[in-house]
């Protein structure tokens, strides 16, 4: 009997297909299990057909429908291993079918495609041009070198004929692609050392031969990150009934190796840029975490009620809706846990108030002591120094370090400081309130004297956690092997929090990992996005030095973002309901397209706007309720953690990306300005980093200073 296996390739568009061709591919996958390899070429329904004039002798097509036609590859060794790659119109699949060529990288040993006849077409024409270039790409790497890294003849010539990124790009969709890979990160500055390792040696199976193996099953089992097997009928159709969710299968393998390593000796630390599977990846390591033992308690935590949401359906997609297993799992907020904690301790549940509430009680403050400070300094020296060191007295407050803030404070006026601390929590008690943070502190307290609830905690969105979440985090697991899994992206904090993980007894080093292809957005997208950041440095997750987004990249390729001014506000909302009727008539549906703004109130007007001229639209605050038409609109906040295939970011004038609001002034606090700025920055970044294929940014008036200048 033959054996089954699907490319990733495969799936790019499978869900968009209509469902007689569906229907098609299943009747025609079935056979390959119910028949012989033999009655398999003698089908006549399936007509399994070798193509003229291919580049690879082993591929061949099969009737999927009158119309439309299945590329497959078939053994020609003996060996009984077939792999479906595309589904395609019959003359798209017979053009894709003549040009490719599959080949076992000689490094990695997985099974790769190129566009052969491109590459050979290409070549000739890059090679003349770079004769007089002054540089080329891959200058300074030696062909002993890449060949060790797995490059071959064909990808080494062309590899040489490239003067810089612009052209490898180019030949990115051209190119094998663990070979594609390499040269990525080589032409990112990556040493051959690194490449070898985090892309060679994480693929290449542990017990590879010395020499390749060709056989064509053999090849597609090291391919484990973009192929599947099939190993039944009922899997067989779990897969092709089921919305394909590509992340539950198909691991790059730098996720594969956070994900799935046995055991980390402590915490463990995974950053990456946005969209580069950081959230996947913790999922994957709930799963293998729960393999690992058979009754130990995970707690899994992400920052929004709405962030939290979204992670319990994936997790339940992701372990195939098992109770047992999920029963096993709290999928909470920071917050939401704190307060289950004290709650289960006092006999009145904690009641946080908001940060309008609490700026209220500030300005009280402020007034009735006639302290000389603005109620927003004290809210937030009361964040940074107090709360984030968890300062209980005044003499502690006396000695600590403020480091991070930017205005000096001598002992005269940190006593001040601190009869405005204890007011605001005196008008909390006598209120019965309190606030988010205090309960984290409290619960943090109550943990320290108890066993740990928790096994492990797996922590997603972690930039954006205040020391005082970490303490509540720190306390529900005992400290030990696998205690902490941490996924975060720096670049992507938009709530004003800093932390040094090493002062809260969580140690990273040697189990920090990155991620660096990006799985959403198109590098058009990418590139234009992190252009955002360029000006910025940016304090790395664990508090201690800076990180990049050096070598982040995408493999998807689109359209070049779209960067434009108008006069008015009114003509850039009716240019935002044109765009939305152009992405509609091109075929997206109506929730598939984002739109946002810094607040709601700019988003009243599109929303007005759309309805009128018949577009479907959902205003997004908190949790999106699944199967509801309509094109979401966000505040940026909002956005975190959503993801569209077009997103529309309006209204970013002077004024508005930043909020002038927002911002500290300079000669208040200079660290403080700083830092206002650089959370609004990173807010539009996130905006911008959620949009898939297509993305405009639009102002009226003035724009922001943000943006960059050539736009
Ligand atoms: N291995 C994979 N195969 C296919 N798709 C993937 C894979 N990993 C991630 N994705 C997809 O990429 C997108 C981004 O993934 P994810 O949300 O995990 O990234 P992230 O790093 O947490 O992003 P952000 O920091 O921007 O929130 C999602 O649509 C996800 O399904």
């Amino acid at each position: 009997m033959p054996r089954l296996a699907f490319a990733q390739s495969f799936w790019d568009g499978y869900d968009t297909l209509e469902k007689p061709v569906r229907a098609g591919v299943r009747k025609a996958m079935a056979k390959f299990q119910a028949l012989s390899v033999s009655e398999l070429n003698a089908d006549k329904g399936l007509h399994l057909e070798s193509v003229e004039n291919a580049r690879d002798r082993r591929i061949r097509t099969i009737r999927i429908t009158g119309f439309w036609r299945g590329v497959v590859l078939a053994p020609d060794d003996g060996s009984d291993m077939f792999l479906l790659v595309k589904v395609l119109p019959h003359d798209d699949a017979y053009a894709w079918a003549t040009k490719r060529l599959y080949s076992a990288n000689s490094a990695t040993r997985a099974l790769e495609v190129r566009n052969a006849v491109a590459l050979d077409e290409l070549t000739p024409l890059y090679e003349t041009a770079a004769r007089t270039a002054p540089r080329l790409l891959f200058a300074d790497v030696s062909d002993g070198t890449l060949r060790e890294l797995g490059v071959d003849d064909q990808v080494l010539r062309a590899a040489r004929s490239l003067v810089d990124k612009a052209q490898l790009d180019a030949f990115s969709t051209l190119l094998p692609e663990d070979q594609l890979e390499v040269l990525q990160y080589l032409a990112e500055g990556f040493g051959p050392e690194e490449v070898y390792r985090d892309v060679v040696a994480v693929r290449r199976p542990a017990d590879a031969p010395a020499e390749p193996v060709e056989d064509l099953a053999t090849v597609i089992s090291n391919t484990s990150a973009r192929i599947r097997l099939v190993t039944g009928p009922r899997e067989l159709e779990e897969i092709l009934e089921k919305p394909f969710a590509a992340w539950r299968v198909f691991l790059h393998p730098s996720q594969r190796r956070v994900a799935y390593r046995t055991s980390y000796r402590g915490p463990a630390q995974v950053t990456g840029g946005p969209g580069t599977g950081k959230t996947v990846a913790a999922l994957h390591r709930v799963k293998h975490l729960l393999g690992h033992s058979e009754d130990g308690r995970i707690l899994l935590t992400t920052y929004t009620n709405a962030l939290a949401a979204g992670l319990r359906d994936m997790l339940g997609l992701l372990l195939d809706d098992d109770e047992t297993l999920l029963a096993r799992v709290d999928v909470t907020t920071v917050d939401a846990c704190a307060n289950g904690i004290v709650r289960a301790k006092s006999a009145t549940p904690p009641r946080p108030i908001g940060d309008r509430e609490q700026r209220q009680l500030w300005e009280k403050a402020v007034k009735q002591l006639d302290l000389p400070f603005t109620a927003r300094f004290l809210a937030q020296e009361y964040r940074h120094v107090v709360l984030g060191q968890n300062l209980r007295d005044l003499d502690a407050y006396l000695g600590a370090s403020r480091r991070g803030r930017g205005t000096g404070l001598g002992p005269a006026r940190r006593r001040e400081v601190w009869n405005g601390v204890q007011r605001f929590e005196q008008f909390l008690r006598d209120r019965g309130e309190t606030t988010h943070l205090q309960v984290c502190s409290r619960a943090a307290e109550l943990l320290a004297g108890a066993s740990a609830p928790y096994a492990h905690v797996v922590v997603d969105e972690a930039q954006d956690l205040h020391p005082a979440q970490w303490r509540v985090l720190r306390a529900a697991v005992a400290s030990g092997p696998d205690d902490l899994f941490v996924t975060g992206d720096p670049h992507q904090r938009i709530y004003d929090s800093r932390v040094s993980l090493a002062s809260l007894g969580i140690t990273t080093a040697g189990r920090s990992f990155r991620l660096r292809v990006n799985y959403r957005s198109t590098e058009e997208i990418l590139a234009w996005s992190a252009q955002l950041l360029a000006p910025v440095t940016i304090d790395a997750l664990e508090g201690d030095g800076t990180d990049s987004l050096a070598g982040y990249r995408s493999l998807l390729h689109g359209r070049r973002p779209q960067a434009q001014g108008y006069t008015t506000r009114q003509e850039e909302t009716e240019a935002l309901v044109d765009r939305v009727q152009a992405l509609l008539a091109e075929g997206l549906a109506p929730q598939e397209i984002g739109v946002c703004a810094r607040f709601n109130l700019s988003l009243d007007a599109a929303e007005e706007k759309l309805k009128a001229s018949g577009v479907p639209v959902l205003r997004v605050k908190g949790q999106i309720p699944a199967g509801i038409e309509g094109v979401r609109l966000a505040t940026m906040h909002a956005m975190k953690g959503l993801e569209f295939r077009a997103v529309s970011v309006l209204g970013v004038n002077e004024g508005t990306v930043p909020f002038a609001r927002e911002i500290t002034p300079r000669e208040v606090d200079t660290l403080q300005h700083d830092a206002d700025l650089l959370r609004e920055r990173c807010l539009l970044f996130v905006a911008c980093t959620r949009a898939r294929e297509a993305l405009s940014v639009t102002w009226s008036g003035a724009r922001s200073p943000f943006l960059p200048q050539a736009t």
